[in-house]
């Protein structure tokens, strides 16, 4: 089944175009207000968009192009929306609430309860059903929630960062029955989450400012991010440019050494970027004397703890048009360095671990 959509809403500065192949799972990541939840209430009919269309499987869900407008009603789109809180029936058993689909497709009451044991089963969670919402902890909630909106055979399952309500003992649980659940399935789920889309995910759009950004195989763009907000996610960080012979040149002139990727075959003057992680950043007071490549002075903006690392971020004329770069050292040598946020110093990046690729 492949789903298609074109839609554009004016008011929230929303147009995107999002495709699904059969059985794929896509991760929606982008800031706050990018239009990550815009997105599934367009697709899922909660919100009516000025133009576009989409369908499921050749199957309209609404065309507002041309002359005869269509639309369906959201319970007749084959869709099926899990919010960050599960929103039972509180009136209902656990039972109830997952039989509550198939019930309503006409299958009997024992047919019913029968699909509803088996998805209870498939998300660790038979144990309670014939306990009431009240009576179950977030997690627990939420795994009836996926067995409620499967039990409901959704063509297309929209998930809305399911595990953010949950707290860090609960959402591991939850994430082992997506993985399963969401195996060979047609599911979109917005994430902040790098591991879900890792886990979850055969394909990442990244989103902001209503428009997509970037998109691609998750690990390619997790590994090989162009966008900034993608190179934050993965921890890396990211220099635009353009690409020469060693490197890539910033608009402001300086020259980023780094590893040319064989496979990205990027070419000299295409528009390229320079990844590197915080630990590839060493922090120095002075001048550096040896190779000139990749040290720039920068004034510390921040620092914070990162692991057993201490976090250095700082801004200067070659840290890229974000403003921002950050390095990862030791407590002890930002100690030694006596390193406070508004103090000039260089950062030196080594280029062996700069990766250089096209944007
Ligand atoms: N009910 C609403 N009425 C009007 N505008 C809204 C409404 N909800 C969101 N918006 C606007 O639409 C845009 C997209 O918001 P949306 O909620 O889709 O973002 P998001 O990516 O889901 O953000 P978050 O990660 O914070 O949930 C934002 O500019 C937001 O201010």
């Amino acid at each position: 089944m492949t789903f298609e959509l074109e839609a554009s809403l004016r008011s929230r500065n929303f147009d995107m175009s999002i495709k699904l192949s059969d059985g794929e799972t896509l991760a929606i990541l982008g800031p706050n207000g990018a239009g990550k939840s815009t997105l599934l209430g367009v697709i899922s009919g909660l919100l009516r968009p000025d133009s576009g269309r989409a369908q499921i499987g050749g199957r309209q869900l609404f065309d507002l192009d041309g002359g005869n407008h269509r639309w369906s009603a959201p319970h007749l789109r084959g869709t099926a929306l899990l919010a960050q809180e599960a929103l039972l029936f509180p009136h209902l058993s656990v039972l109830e609430n997952v039989a509550f689909g198939p019930r309503s497709k006409g299958a009997s009451k024992a047919a019913a309860g029968e699909t509803a044991r088996l998805w209870l089963t498939e998300v660790e969670a038979i144990h309670l059903e014939s306990r009431k919402p009240a009576e179950l902890s977030g997690g627990q909630a939420q795994r009836v929630a996926v067995a409620r909106a499967l039990a409901a055979e959704p063509e297309l399952l929209l998930l809305d960062e399911p595990m953010s309500a949950l707290d860090i003992h609960a959402a591991p649980l939850l994430r082992r029955v997506l993985k399963r659940v969401l195996a060979g399935r047609n599911a979109i789920i917005v994430t902040h989450d790098v591991l879900d889309a890792y886990m979850l995910a055969d394909r990442v759009v990244v989103v902001e400012n209503g428009r997509i950004s970037e998109e691609g195989p998750t690990r390619q763009v997790l590994e090989r991010p162009r966008s900034h907000f993608a190179a934050g996610l993965a921890g890396l960080n990211l220099v635009s440019g353009m690409i020469t012979e060693q490197g890539i040149t910033t608009p402001d002139g300086r020259l980023f050494a780094g590893q040319h990727d064989p496979e990205w075959s990027p070419a000299p003057g295409q528009e390229g970027v320079a990844a590197f992680p915080p630990s590839a950043v060493s922090v120095f007071l002075g001048d550096v004397h040896g190779s000139p490549r990749n040290s720039f002075p920068v004034t510390i903006r921040d620092l914070e703890p990162h692991g057993d690392q201490i976090r250095v971020r700082a801004a200067g004329s070659g840290t890229g048009e974000r403003g921002t770069l950050s390095a990862d050292i030791t407590p002890a040598a930002s100690a030694d360095l006596g390193l406070v946020p508004g103090m000039n110093v260089r950062f030196v990046v080594k280029s062996a671990l700069v990766s250089i690729y096209p944007a």
